[in-house]
């Protein structure tokens, strides 16, 4: 088991120890010496100096979501032409591998958090590709809670810990989904079988915006990404989850590193949602609506290839935890999605990871564009800096063969959309009728009750209602669960 046995793997493949100990400065120890501190002056004790300071240095701020993740690494390879779609350099041509870093994490679950906890899944992707990186940030969940970017700070907070109490709070959490009704289509599936995936390698991932892309041609399309995993989907019960949570709370964590270590590499089949410009005008409606799926029956997928993930980092914290993803990277031909949650992002993560990792987040390794040449203009700042820019002019323009422009041959500007506000409740009917089963939907109802049956009798109304004009048949079932007062959950949120 790799997991288990990852130091006692680190001795076999060792011969003896792999040198002297040192401190940060380089100096070795004698630690037999250092040792002896009675009687001496700790001050002169370089070891103890050394390890205690920065020992009190070690943590820096988890991420205020996702904060709890496992990641790897491994390639993402073209099984289909669509370079008649979009012109990126990843897609140019069928056989063409591109290395990937991904990392997967629960968005409410804290850092020491449980893995099995009802919540959507972050499923974020690094492509390094030769015209630098591209990011594709994305979820569990084919569609996202609102649409509208002020409700972030609402919907991160009503999830989090309520400031007197420093508990999870129901009553919260309801309040904030009765309040923005459009994001009960998201919870339905966070709610439902899909809301606790059974570890990350039977996870499926969505891009969830529809992002706009141009041909090399100059010519536009409309895409969503699509990540199925070719293991199967594959969910836990919330009676299984909670056992689980009981004796491993990193089981998605340790499954995938067991995996990858075992050689069992896990990998998805990547495809895309494709609209021309005219299926955007006809569609009917607003299809930058991250809080809507778009039906698959319209827009059928449209394969591009297979994304492997084959290497376990080799340390969490320089490689998964310093990983910074950026919706606003993006690359030539993926112009990004023209929505104003999308927008939002291209702050909010850039400001996230200044604050989280410092000025230069993007010189730490992991971050480095591998397969391309960076020459930004930009120098100094915390380090690392790596090399600065050597002796290269600091600005631009200038006279003295500093780095030149780039020309875009097809400069295409992102679309400027106009957006109503939300109305999924007919997409949330569809999938609780359509898309699930019978038993699902029961099973649905009971843990929307877990969750719903502590919280104040006028949110439980307020939510009745709501499930009602979704479904007549959900909002009965919710009711009459509610008046058989049932259920309790005191310690989880959903
Ligand atoms: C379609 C909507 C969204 C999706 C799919 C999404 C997904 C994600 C994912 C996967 C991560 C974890 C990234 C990682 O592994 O490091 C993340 C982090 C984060 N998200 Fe989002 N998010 C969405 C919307 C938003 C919005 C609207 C905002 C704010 C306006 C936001 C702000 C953040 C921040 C601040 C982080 C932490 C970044 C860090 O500390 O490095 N997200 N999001």
């Amino acid at each position: 088991d790799p997991a288990a046995q990852q130091i006692i793997m680190f001795k076999q493949r060792t011969k003896g120890p792999i040198g002297v100990m040192t401190t940060s400065a380089g100096a070795p120890i004698d630690y037999v010496d250092a040792r002896v501190t009675l009687n001496r002056r700790l001050m002169f004790n370089e070891y103890f100096m050394d390890s205690l300071t920065h020992l009190v240095r070690e943590r820096i701020p988890e991420r205020l979501v996702h904060a709890k993740a496992a990641g790897a690494f491994g390639y993402f390879e073209v099984t289909h032409d669509i370079t008649h779609i979009c012109s990126a350099k990843m897609f140019s041509a069928i056989g063409k591998k591109t290395p990937v870093a991904a990392r997967f994490s629960p968005v409410v679950v804290e850092r020491g958090g449980i893995d099995t906890s009802r919540d959507a899944r972050g499923f974020a992707v690094k492509f390094y590709t030769e015209d630098g990186n591209f990011d594709m940030v994305g979820f569990s969940t084919p569609m996202y809670v609102y649409k509208d970017p002020l409700l972030f700070t609402a919907f991160v907070r009503a999830q989090k810990r309520n400031p007197a109490t420093n508990l999870i709070d129901g009553n919260m959490l309801w309040d904030f989904l009765t309040l923005n009704p459009e994001s009960l289509h998201m919870f339905l599936l966070v709610f439902s079988d899909r809301g606790i995936p059974d570890g990350y390698r039977h996870m499926p991932g969505f891009g969830i915006h529809t992002f706009e892309v141009v041909n090399k041609h100059g010519e536009k399309y409309f895409i969503r990404f699509h990540f199925t995993p070719d293991a199967g989907v594959k969910n836990l019960f919330s009676e299984e989850a909670r056992k689980i949570a009981a004796v491993d709370p990193d089981y998605a964590t340790r499954d995938l590193y067991r995996a990858i270590g075992s050689g069992e590499y896990p990998s998805w089949s990547v495809a895309i949602q494709v609209l021309t410009f005219d299926d955007v005008k006809t569609a009917g409606f607003d299809v930058f609506d991250v809080t809507k799926v778009l039906p698959l029956d319209r827009y059928p997928l449209t394969p591009v290839g297979r994304f492997v993930l084959n290497k376990n980092p080799i340390n969490y914290h320089a490689e998964i935890e310093q990983l910074a993803f950026n919706p606003a990277n993006l690359v030539p031909g993926i112009l990004g999605g023209p929505d104003k949650v999308f927008e939002a992002r291209r702050l909010a993560y850039r400001d996230a990871q200044y604050y989280r990792l410092g000025a230069n987040f993007n010189k730490i390794p992991v971050n480095c564009p591998i397969q391309s040449v960076v020459l930004a203009y930009n120098r100094d700042g915390r380090p690392p800096e790596k090399d600065n820019g050597r002796d290269s002019p600091n600005y631009y323009p200038n006279s003295f063969n500093g780095p030149v422009e780039y020309k875009d041959k097809h400069r295409v500007e992102l679309l400027e959309i106009y957006q109503d506000p939300p109305n999924n409740f007919e997409q949330s009917a569809e999938l609780y009728i359509n898309e699930f089963s019978k038993e699902e939907r029961s099973r649905l109802v009971e843990n929307i009750l877990y969750s719903l049956g502590p919280v104040a009798k006028f949110l439980q109304e307020r939510a009745v209602k709501l499930f009602t004009l979704i479904h007549p048949d959900l909002g009965y079932r919710i009711e009459q669960g509610l008046a058989a007062n049932t259920t309790n959950s005191y310690y989880e949120l959903y």
